[in-house]
Parts: C-alpha cells; sequence; structure tokens
C-alpha cells in the first residue's frame, strides 16, 4: 500500500514463494495455510496470489481444496484472488471455484500468438482479468523498448478479440540492479520508463510488478532493501504503476527516509551516475543498525512565525485551534479580505491539494484541513459581504447531491470537501434529493457540472432517471456518478446511454479532483470526454458479446435447493418469541464490539485494524484519526450524545416453497405474514445447491427471528452544532462512529439472541475478532444484501415489528433507513445457514416473486432491477 490508488498483491499463499507455506500444504495443513491467507489480507493485501505448482502436489487437487476453503471465510473471500501457475489445467480448475472475479497469473506470447490468444479467450469466457508477462517468442524484455513493444503487441491482439482493457494487467519485468553488471544497471529505469509508455499507449490497462526483485542484490540488509523498495515505487507509481507485489511492513514512507540514504538509493534506481552501486555499497553497512526516523516539525514554534506562514503551516497541518484569531490578524494587515483568502489561505490548501494528489497526505489530514480553511472563510465572509467584494473565481461550480430516496452522505461529503480544497465551488443540495431540484440548483446557479451520490441498490435507478431528465430537457453539462453501489460498469451500460452529455464513474474522493479538473478545462476535456465514451461503449460492447452465465428454470432451481440436515440439528424451540423493544444498551456497552476496519475504509484509508495504526504508509494518519475517535466516543458516552434503540422478534414459522410463513402462534393456525424469498437460478456445478434462505427453515415447524438497530437518535443535534462551528471534520466523525455504533448493536443484539433471547448458542462467549469474522451459529441476513437483495421486505419487516414506534427507525420510498446509521435484518439460526448472492434471476422468477409478494409484473421488475440485468 502506496498511495491511495495503489493496489498491493499478497503473495504469502505461493509454494514457489514461500517455504512456510509450501511445507503447510505438503503437510495438509490447510487450516494454517487458510490462516496464511488470512494473514495477508489482514496485512492490508488488496488480492491474493495462490500458486500450488509443486512437483509432489496434485496442484490441481490443492488450488481447488484451497481456494473452496477460502471462499467460506468471509474476511478473506471479499479480496479477489489471483490463480497462479505455469499450467493451465491448474489455472482452469482454479478459476472454477472463484465466486467473484478472478485474475489469472499469467499468459505471455511465449509458445507464439495463437497459444496466447486461446488462453486470453477462455479467460474472458470465465470474465476473469489477465496478468500479462513482458515475455514473447524471443525471450524476456529487459530494455525499455522491448517491454513497451511486446505489451503493446499484446494489448492490440487482446482488445482485438474484445478484451475489456482495464482487465488486462501487464507486468513488463522488475530485474535486480546493483548486481555489479553493468547491464543491469539501468533495470529500474527501463521498468519505470516502460511503465510510463505502456500506460499512454494502452490505454485503461495496469501495469504490476515483484517489486522485492530490484534490490535482491542487498539480501541481508533490510534498511537498504527498504528504502530501494520506496524509492522505486515512489518513481514507478508516479509513472503509473497501480498494482504490485509488496510487502507493506517494508516499506518506508518516501519523505521520512535518511536524506542521505534516499540520495544513494536514488542514485541507484535512478542509474543516475556510473559509481552509485559502489557509493551505496560503500555505505550500506551504515544504515543496517535501525529505521529511518522521520523529521519531526517544532513542535510550537510556528507560533512565532509571520502570520500568513501561521495560516499557512495550520492549514497544512489542519490545525483549527488559532485560526480565527490568525484570520482577523491577518484581515488588520491587507487592503481589501478577501486577499486572506487569495494569499495565504490558497497558498496552503494548494500544497494540501499537492499532497493528497501524490499520495502523501490522506483525507482525515485533508478534511481537518479543510476545516481550517473553512473557519477562515467564515471569520472573513461578514467583510467581504459588507464590501461587496466578487469572490475570487473558482475552477468551476458543481451541484451535489444524494438522490431522492438514499440519505446516506458520507462519502459525497467528503468528495465536496476535497473538491472545495482544491478551490471548486460546491452547492450541495443534501440528500433524498428529486431529479427536479437537482436540474434546477443547475440552471440557476449555471453549474459547470453534476454529481450524484448514492449507497443502497434503488439508488441507481434514481440516477437513471436523472440522467435521461437531463437528456430531456436538453443539457450538455457533465454528470459524475458515485457512491457505494455505483460502478463504471453500471454507468457504462445503463447511465451513460440515458444521457448526450459526458457521464463519467468517479471511484472516490481522491479521483474526483482529477476527473472535475479536467472536465472544466478547454485543453484536457474534450480528449478526457471521449476516451470516457469510447471506455464505456467498449464495456457495453464486451457485454453485449461476452453472453450471461446460463440460468435454469425456477422448478429446476427449486429441485436443487440446499437441503439442511434437520436430523442432526433440528430447529431449536427458543425460549421466547414475540417482540421485544430493546432500549436498556448504553453506547459504553456497544463500544467493545465496534469493528473497527470499515470506519478507516470510510475515510479512505485501505487496510485492517489494529494492523492499519501501525502501516508504514498510512499508519500516522489512521493513528490520528483513531485517536481523535475514541476521544468523540468518550464524549458521545459520557455526554449521552446519542441513544441507542432497538426492536427484536421471534416468530414461530414454516417454509412454504420459498415462502417463509410467520404465524401468531406455537400452533402456527393462524397465518401472519410470509417473506418470499429469491432462489438462485445460475446454473450449479454437481453437488452446488441453488440457495433460497428459506431453504434454511424446517417445512414443517421452525422460528425465524427480526431485528432493526439504531444508534443514530440525538445526532442531528450534535451535526448542527458542527455545521453551525464550520466542521466538517467532526461532523464526518461522528456519522462515521454512529455507522460503527449501529453496525456494533447488531452484533451485540445478535451475541444476544444467540445467547438468550432465543437460546440456540450456548457454550463460551467468542472475543470480538471471532464475532467480526462470524464465527457463530446462524446468519443475520439483511435485506438489499445479496441473499435478499430485494428491499421491499424491510417494509414487512418493519410493520411486524412495529419499529417505527418501538425503535425510531422509518422507511423513505426506496426502503432506506433514516436515521442512518441503523441496520436491520433476519435471524436464521440453523447452524448450516450461510451467506450467498441470489444474482441473476430468470422471468420465470420474476413473474412468480411478483405473485408471491402480491406486487404487479412492472413494479417487480422494478424492486429486482439489479437481479436482472
Ligand atoms: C455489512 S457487514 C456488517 C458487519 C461488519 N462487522 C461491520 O461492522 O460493518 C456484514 C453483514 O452484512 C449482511 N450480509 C453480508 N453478506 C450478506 C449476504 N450475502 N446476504 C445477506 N446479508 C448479508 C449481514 O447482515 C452481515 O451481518
Amino acid at each position: 500500500m502506496t498511495t491511495a490508488s495503489f493496489i498491493n498483491i499478497g503473495e504469502r499463499t505461493n509454494v514457489t514463494g514461500s517455504a512456510a507455506f509450501k511445507k503447510l500444504i505438503l503437510n495438509g495443513d490447510y487450516t494454517a495455510a487458510v490462516e496464511v491467507a488470512r494473514q495477508q489480507v489482514e496485512n492490508g493485501a488488496q488480492i491474493i496470489d495462490v500458486n500450488m505448482d509443486e512437483g509432489l502436489l496434485d496442484s490441481e487437487a490443492a488450488m481447488v481444496t484451497f481456494l473452496n476453503l477460502i471462499a467460506a471465510e468471509p474476511d478473506i473471500a471479499r479480496v479477489p484472488v489471483m490463480v497462479d501457475s505455469s499450467k493451465w489445467s491448474v489455472i482452469e480448475a482454479g478459476l472454477k471455484c472463484l465466486a467473484g472475479k478472478g485474475i489469472v497469473n499469467s499468459i505471455s506470447m511465449k509458445e507464439g500468438e495463437a497459444p496466447f490468444l486461446e488462453q486470453a479467450r477462455l479467460c474472458l469466457r470465465y470474465g476473469a482479468a489477465v496478468v500479462v508477462m513482458a515475455f514473447d517468442e524471443v525471450g524476456q524484455a529487459d530494455t525499455a523498448a522491448r517491454k513497451v513493444e511486446i505489451c503493446e503487441r499484446a494489448y492490440r491482439l487482446l482488445t482485438g478479440i474484445g478484451f475489456p482493457p482495464e482487465d488486462i494487467i501487464f507486468d513488463p519485468n522488475i530485474f535486480a540492479v546493483a548486481t555489479g553488471i553493468e547491464e543491469h544497471n539501468n533495470y529500474g529505469v527501463d521498468f519505470i520508463e516502460a511503465t510510463r509508455e505502456i500506460r499512454r499507449r494502452c490505454p485503461h490497462a495496469h501495469v504490476s510488478g515483484g517489486v522485492s526483485n530490484l534490490s535482491f542484490s542487498f539480501r541481508g540488509n533490510e534498511p537498504v532493501r527498504r528504502a530501494m523498495h520506496s524509492v522505486f515505487l515512489f518513481h514507478a507509481i508516479a509513472a503509473g504503476m497501480d498494482m504490485g507485489i509488496v510487502n507493506a511492513g517494508q516499506l518506508d514512507v518516501y519523505d521520512a527516509i535518511d536524506p542521505e540514504l534516499r540520495d544513494l538509493v536514488e542514485d541507484v534506481v535512478l542509474n543516475r551516475r556510473p559509481d552509485a552501486t559502489d557509493r551505496l555499497l560503500a555505505a550500506a553497512d551504515r544504515f543496517k543498525g535501525g529505521p529511518a526516523k522521520a523529521a519531526d516539525p517544532a513542535a510550537e514554534e510556528w507560533r512565532g512565525w509571520p502570520v500568513e506562514k501561521r495560516l499557512e503551516h495550520a492549514l497544512v497541518k489542519g490545525i483549527d485551534a488559532f485560526v480565527e484569531a490568525d484570520t482577523e490578524e491577518a484581515r488588520l494587515t491587507v487592503a481589501r479580505p478577501i486577499e486572506v483568502i487569495e494569499g495565504p489561505l490558497m497558498a496552503g490548501m494548494n500544497v494540501v491539494g499537492d499532497l493528497f494528489g501524490a499520495g502523501k497526505m490522506f483525507l482525515p489530514q485533508v478534511v481537518k484541513s479543510a476545516r481550517v480553511m473553512k473557519k477562515a472563510v467564515a471569520v472573513l465572509l461578514p467583510y467581504i459581504e459588507a464590501e461587496k467584494q466578487v469572490g475570487s473565481s473558482t475552477k468551476g461550480r458543481i451541484i451535489m447531491a444524494t438522490v431522492k430516496g438514499d440519505v446516506h452522505d458520507i462519502g459525497k461529503n467528503i468528495v465536496g470537501v476535497v473538491l472545495q480544497c482544491n478551490n471548486f465551488e460546491v452547492i450541495d443540495l443534501g440528500v433524498m434529493v428529486p431529479a427536479q431540484t437537482i436540474l434546477d440548483a443547475a440552471v440557476k446557479h449555471q453549474a459547470d457540472m453534476i454529481g450524484l451520490s448514492g449507497l443502497i441498490t434503488p439508488s441507481l435507478d434514481e440516477m437513471v432517471h436523472v440522467a435521461s431528465e437531463m437528456q430531456r430537457i436538453g443539457m450538455t453539462m457533465p454528470l459524475l456518478i458515485g457512491g457505494a453501489t455505483t460502478s463504471r460498469v453500471h454507468t457504462a451500460l445503463r447511465i451513460a446511454p440515458a444521457y448526450a452529455g459526458p457521464v463519467v464513474h468517479v471511484l472516490d474522493a481522491s479521483r474526483a479532483v482529477g476527473v472535475a479538473g479536467t472536465l472544466v478545462s478547454d485543453t484536457l476535456k474534450d480528449d478526457f470526454v471521449t476516451e470516457t465514451a469510447a471506455e464505456y461503449e467498449n464495456i457495453r460492447a464486451a457485454r453485449a458479446g461476452s453472453g450471461q452465465s446460463a440460468l435454469v428454470p425456477l422448478d429446476a432451481a427449486r429441485a436443487n435447493g440446499f437441503v439442511p440436515d434437520f436430523a442432526a440439528h433440528p430447529p431449536v424451540q427458543p425460549r421466547f418469541t414475540g417482540t421485544m423493544t430493546i432500549d436498556d444498551v448504553t453506547v459504553d456497552t456497544l463500544i467493545p464490539y465496534i469493528d473497527w476496519t470499515p470506519f478507516f475504509r470510510a475515510w479512505e484509508l485501505h487496510g485492517n485494524y489494529p494492523a492499519i495504526l501501525t502501516d508504514a504508509v498510512v499508519g500516522a494518519s489512521a493513528s490520528s484519526l483513531f485517536a481523535d475517535a475514541q476521544a468523540m466516543l468518550a464524549r458521545i458516552a459520557a455526554e449521552n450524545w446519542l441513544r441507542p434503540k432497538g426492536v427484536v422478534a421471534i416468530w414461530p414459522v414454516r417454509r412454504d416453497g420459498d415462502d417463509v410463513v410467520l404465524f401468531g402462534d406455537e400452533r402456527r393456525s393462524a397465518e401472519i405474514a410470509r417473506l418470499p424469498f429469491l432462489r438462485q437460478q445460475i446454473a450449479k456445478r454437481e453437488g452446488r445447491a441453488n440457495m433460497c434462505l428459506a431453504d434454511f427453515i424446517h417445512p414443517e415447524a421452525d422460528w425465524l427471528g427480526g431485528f432493526a438497530v439504531q444508534a443514530g437518535d440525538g445526532i442531528d443535534e450534535q451535526l448542527a452544532r458542527f455545521k453551525a462551528a464550520h466542521d466538517d471534520y467532526n461532523d464526518i466523525l461522528l456519522k462515521a462512529l454512529a455507522d460503527r455504533l449501529a453496525e456494533a448493536f447488531a452484533e451485540y443484539l445478535h451475541e444476544r439472541v444467540r445467547r438468550e433471547i432465543w437460546g440456540h448458542e450456548l457454550g463460551n462467549r467468542m472475543s470480538n475478532e471471532d464475532l467480526i469474522r462470524e464465527r457463530y451459529t446462524g446468519i443475520r441476513p439483511a435485506p438489499g444484501y445479496p441473499a435478499c437483495p430485494e428491499h421491499s421486505l424491510k417494509r414487512r419487516l418493519f410493520d411486524l415489528m412495529q419499529v417505527e414506534t418501538r425503535a425510531g427507525i422509518t422507511l423513505t420510498d426506496s426502503f432506506a433507513m433514516l436515521p442512518t446509521a441503523a441496520v436491520s435484518g433476519f435471524y436464521f439460526a440453523h447452524p448450516q445457514s450461510a451467506y450467498f448472492g441470489v444474482a441473476r434471476v430468470g422471468e420465470d422468477q420474476l413473474a412468480d416473486y411478483a405473485r408471491r409478494l402480491g406486487v404487479s409484473r412492472e413494479r417487480a421488475v422494478q424492486l429486482l432491477r439489479p437481479n436482472l440485468d
């Protein structure tokens, strides 16, 4: 992990690269082997490479066994797998096991074009991305020219057969430098230059590499190796390398490397002088001792600096303690108050923007800097208005909104703050904004572009609606799409065709500035728009050509349903049935149940807690954010900022086909409601069931639970306070913490249900880590998630449990929960119940579901849209 957009590939699950892993696999100790994969993910790997190429092994069987085991571990399965083998049969066996997108490592033109294309076609059939080695009939590419030539040729061939360019990952070979052989001295430069050229000539393709090779000659001198890797990555990432096998623990922050060592290393990596290797070798032993120490800027000394410098410093460091007084002091020194903004404040924000863009500063710090800016501007604004001065010209004006039906805004607010830091004017319309309001605001403010955000799946349709409305009234301004459920593919397939103007999917806040900047640039805009449109056209063409996975008829899927072993695990009679309000839970009770990893993700800091706190790159930023979070949590608890509320119910039920029928009493005579569930219809391999949640319920007598919890009661009061203080940082921090507390509440309540209220799981209490890994008996699927993707079931669940009156949570038209810090779902107690994804369903199930839900086909199409594409 080196910058926000760099993807780190873990390779400890590779028998050719790790002796320890090889030993585990040869001994058949798959439990320990799975732990190796887990550690990789915990240490920040965003992809894991799995290789079983070992002469003593049945590699195919080992690959299949291992992949199936890690697929069952939710915290490992969330990262993509790179299936690594020199044998095609092993790769194919691996691809068949993967539920999500796979990556094939690797193919090359070593044997010529025909076998290369044949393998690429197979990857295409599995929808897998592919690593392409810079290797051709002549051999492995070593010079920049050869690397570029081979990769470009491969790119042409692959895109020629419809391979999506974004699924191509080039590995242009990182070789060892400083080996004493003169021809090797330029290998670092060759890779970096080739990367830059490959990224230019092969749009959307990625560049990856194994970084540790580079420093092979310095085996045994870790500090020098670490410095070499950091320096190399610093330059390679700037040139466009966006993936790599890097041991995150073996990296230093570029700026924190001892300057002398950094210079010596840079001379070697960039081949800057003929004696570079000798000089580094001569000095290497001196650096063997300890890690490079970070420069420690003089603590309070800056308070004695001139006021302009103090303001700039406060902005860059995000210190808001003195900003109001300093701004006032600065105002008195200038002729016009606007000069304070245009002078020191803009200078500070430019530094922040540059550091963020270069991956040297992370979101929490940027938001803190923005807070300093806002507070300063608030001091100046009355004077500026009094003098009716025209504001400094902005780069552009953006209308931002969370679409109608959706209430989530953390992501949107973060993007807004980052854009403002970069001198854009952001007009934020808030949440649940109808299309008409968005269009009116865009016209009224003569906006340069519109940015839409949304978190739940129904928002995707609403975005299509906004796009078609923009089209209808003849708008031409760019439309930016972002938010957790949005994707480039959905944007290409559904939103872009609805609007003739530019439509761009923006992955995260760190990309937003670049995209918005390009779209207001006279020189860059046209090319970018054309390129993006072409890219989306390619995605559409690839989709149209690739065909979709086969579906089986609903009857056949039902016949292949999952059959739990009810003889071994009969339904457990709950200790309680009925509905229970939960109002005795305090924030203090919930704090130990918090899963912190998603908290850091909300701030675009990637890596798992607690390892992230000491991560070489984002550790300092993560630790400072974590300290702020702890301090706020203490106040939330002590000053009663948030009041958790919940409800839980357990009903006698039985299964009727794919419905679960709920009864008012244990005799199961009076039906009170039905919950229709969806069934997987994708054709399965022999031995795999077409799952439906109803399968986990006994056809005669069983029980089902429901719950809804929230930790948002009281939040508005506090948010209003932060808004008045121009404090986006604490606003976002509180929302993110309330979300964490709601999830912690769900975890806590589920434990209480298993152990007391239902009582189907006894024995020792689990650690928080085991709870986060969901090692308990039973599941709590949430409507809107993959096993029950249809959101309207929430309405039924809420009515059954009187959620609004008991827990104070309401639903929007699109079934988003308000307050946003809320979680709801069902409890299934059977030990074999498990999460799965329904994925695509057929026309037959659509009609059947409409009938069972009691809605028209049109309404069912609306509700099931994400599962029909
Ligand atoms: C979104 S995470 C939340 C827990 C996480 N520890 C946190 O604090 O954010 C996991 C939850 O999502 C839901 N979930 C995950 N996968 C699901 C699936 N395939 N179908 C239905 N619900 C699912 C379940 O409610 C599960 O408990």
